[in-house]
């Protein structure tokens, strides 16, 4: 039996963060993970998508660029893509995660952890040793999320592929099916479409739903340009598979059908909770580990349970990395104050609450073009009761967008709250919006007041000429 202050389970970025934080805090901290160190983002998810869509992206944009579209005499260098993809998932070794856990002073068992009791763990490595882990303090399940799989009719017969074989293929399928119309399939239909496959999207409702509805249709738009056949509104009811040789056929709602190489499901995420053994704690298998906003998992009558935290996917907050790290921050402080006696401030915006999480949760959708958004949608302000203005601006009217490229097409949504006179969400749909999406964020996050808004003023001819024309569009104050 060995004891820390911190146990975390799972190494992923979410975890990593938590311990780290638990380690500045002063705790003796260990990391249980299962696979790889880094896990799901860096070696299967955010790094190597963002490496397949890269390129194509670059490509994009120099063939609007007239002087560099004519130095683009040719198309993607499909084998150099993946090289580099390969490069920056560290051909899905995770050496340097071990250094850095060396230098942040964490220590890790490798294996496979269940708990035994309060407190207590089991991990069992791959080669069977049996290590038995206790937590002075706290431990903090931050194990990720699985791909759901529907149980469409033939579809595990079909042996579909999901985000990890999309992300991490070797060769590109002639033609790929993708079911689902959320961030991956949106990301992986702009990705493998550049890469020379013949992609089919069949999404039961829109593209991009969660999104402004704009979002969706400009990507659909620009898929259907670039080759892709985009099927909104339509469902698979059965897969048939002849022999591997002649690929799958895909029977949809609407009375047509799909022939495809490969399929790729990417119809949303399960947490990973279900081998936690959950139960010996009093807590359901397979459910998302509900929190409050110190991260403190939440028993079956909602009250926090004082040394369980969870962070990242599995709490189901917001599956995003960036916002699974913010959380582990506030958790690893949270567990290491209350660990020493010291003030825990829990209080809306307070440095232990998660309160991002629930108005301001920034996204960047990585494919042509971007799309980036920042709080709520203007249907979702509705929703919450909130009197909305909503203003938009067509990024292509700003000069930056004459400079970036010919013909730039973009928008540009502001949701104002009426009453407070600040905005509660900003959408950018257009080529490289992605970073510009920081400065929305702040002003969200800060609830910067519109009038002081005018006073943060946009370098000219950038694309962040676009906050002007929103405030300009909304109506200058007056004295
Ligand atoms: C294709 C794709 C692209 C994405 N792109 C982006 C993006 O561009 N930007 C973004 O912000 N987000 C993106 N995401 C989401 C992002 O990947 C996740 O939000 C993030 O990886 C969650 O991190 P995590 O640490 O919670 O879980 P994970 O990264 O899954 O880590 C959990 C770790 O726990 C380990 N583990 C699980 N159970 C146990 C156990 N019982 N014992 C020991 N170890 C265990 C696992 O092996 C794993 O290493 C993407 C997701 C997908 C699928
Ligand atoms: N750039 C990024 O930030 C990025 C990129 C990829 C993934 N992610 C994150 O990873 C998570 C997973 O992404 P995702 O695209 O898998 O999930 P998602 O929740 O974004 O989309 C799921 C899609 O599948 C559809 N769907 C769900 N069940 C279905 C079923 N039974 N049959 C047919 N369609 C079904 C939904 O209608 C939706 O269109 C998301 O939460 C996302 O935030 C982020």
């Amino acid at each position: 039996m060995t004891d820390y202050d911190v146990i975390v389970i799972g190494g992923g970025a979410i975890g990593e963060n938590v311990a780290d934080r638990a380690v500045q805090g002063g705790m003796r901290t260990v990391i249980v993970e299962a696979e790889l160190v880094g896990g799901e983002c860096s070696y299967w998810a955010c790094m190597p998508s963002k490496a397949l869509l890269r390129s194509g992206s670059v490509l994009a944009t120099a063939r609007a660029v007239p002087g560099a579209a004519e130095a683009v005499t040719g198309s993607l260098d499909v084998a150099r893509v993946l090289a580099r993809r390969d490069q920056v998932t560290s051909n899905w070794k995770d050496d340097g995660q071990l250094e850095w856990l060396e230098s942040a002073h964490i220590d890790l068992v490798r294996g496979h952890a269940v708990f035994t009791g309060p407190k207590a763990l089991r991990v069992t490595a791959g080669d069977g040793t049996v290590t038995e882990l206790t937590a002075n303090h706290a431990i903090c399940v931050s194990t990720g999320s699985l791909p759901l799989l529907p149980d469409t009719p033939g579809l595990a017969e079909a042996q579909p592929w999901t985000s990890r074989d999309a992300t991490s293929a070797k060769t590109i399928p002639s033609s790929l099916a993708i079911i689902g119309g959320g961030v991956v399939a949106a990301e992986m239909a702009t990705a493998y479409t550049s890469l020379g496959a013949s992609v089919t999207l069949i999404a039961r409702g829109k593209l991009l739903a969660n999104q402004e509805p704009f979002a969706g249709e400009k990507v659909a738009e620009a898929l259907t340009k670039a080759g892709a056949d985009v099927r909104l509104g339509t469902s698979v009811e059965r897969v048939e598979t002849a022999d591997s040789e002649s690929g799958h056929t895909l029977l949809l709602s609407d009375g047509s059908a799909v022939v495809a190489e490969k399929i790729l499901v990417a119809t949303g995420r399960v947490p990973r909770s279900s081998d936690l053994g959950l139960e010996a704690i009093g807590l359901p298998a397979g459910g998302w580990l509900t929190t409050d906003d110190s991260l403190r998992v939440l028993d079956a009558d909602g009250a926090p349970i004082d040394w369980l935290y969870a962070a990242g996917d599995v709490t189901g907050r917001a599956l995003l990395t960036h916002q699974g790290k913010y959380q582990a921050r506030i958790a690893g402080d949270a567990i290491a104050a209350r660990a020493l006696g010291k003030p825990v401030d829990t209080s809306p915006w307070g440095v232990h609450s998660a309160t991002a999480d629930h108005a301001a949760v920034p996204q960047v959708t990585f494919t042509t073009p971007e799309v980036a958004s920042v709080g709520l949608t203007a249907a979702e302000a509705e929703k919450r009761g909130i009197r909305t203005r909503v203003v938009d601006y067509e990024i292509g009217w700003v000069a930056g967008a004459t400079i970036h490229s010919d013909g730039y097409e973009g928008t540009a949504r502001a949701v104002v709250d009426e009453d407070r006179r600040v905005l509660v969400g900003v959408t950018f749909v257009g080529a490289d919006v992605g970073e510009l999406l920081h400065s929305a964020t702040i002003a969200v996050t800060a609830e910067v007041p519109l009038e002081r808004l005018w006073h943060a003023v946009p370098s000219y001819p950038t694309l962040s000429e676009v906050w002007l024309r929103l405030l300009e569009t909304y109506g200058r104050p007056t004295a």
